[in-house]
């Protein structure tokens, strides 16, 4: 007997992997987003990564930041969250967890609170200063969710593709 493998990832790293790889889909040119939703008992029942609805083409629709906001990407722009929550066709996330690479805004607070999810694990939380994550963070505050940042281990993960 040789014994178990001993340097397997851990579930914190492979869904935060998971949600990481998916925001690797993402077109967008400033922010790539995953988001990876799982079962308490830890089975994957859930990915998005921020783009724009179907049938609106990433190469129609404006990527821009600035100006006319008809003209930028935030009108158009579904977030990770969301469309982890969106993408989920199985039935209830009562209960589930969400990882996900940048802290969710005021709107994925809402989705996530009505889905109810009941824990995040985030990565980044660069926008911490504006309204949008402090009203997210007054809400899941109110309905009890709870949310912790990831703890980075260290570890790369890379595999040729
Ligand atoms: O929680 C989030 N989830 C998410 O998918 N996004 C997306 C929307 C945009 O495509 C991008 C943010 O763009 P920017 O960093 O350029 O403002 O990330 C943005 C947030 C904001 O917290
Ligand atoms: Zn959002």
């Amino acid at each position: 007997m040789t014994g178990k493998r001993k340097d397997y990832i851990s579930w914190d790293e492979y869904f935060m992997g998971v949600a990481k790889l998916s925001g690797m889909r993402s077109k967008d040119p400033n922010s790539q987003v995953g988001a990876c939703i799982v079962s308490s008992d830890n089975k994957i029942l859930s990915m998005g990564y921020n783009g724009f609805p179907s049938g609106c083409s990433d190469d129609e629709f404006p990527w821009e930041r600035e100006g006319e906001p008809y003209n930028t990407k935030y009108l158009y722009v579904t977030h990770s969250e969301l469309n982890a929550i969106l993408n989920y066709r199985g039935g209830s996330l009562e209960g589930a967890k969400l990882y996900v690479s940048l802290f969710p805004c005021n709107e994925c607070a809402k989705a996530i609170i009505q889905a109810g999810i009941k824990t995040i694990v985030y990565d980044s939380d660069k926008y911490s200063d504006t309204p949008a994550v402090k009203a997210s963070k007054r809400m899941l505050d109110a309905a009890g969710v709870r949310y912790y940042q990831y703890t980075h281990t260290g570890r790369k993960i890379s595999f040729d593709v």
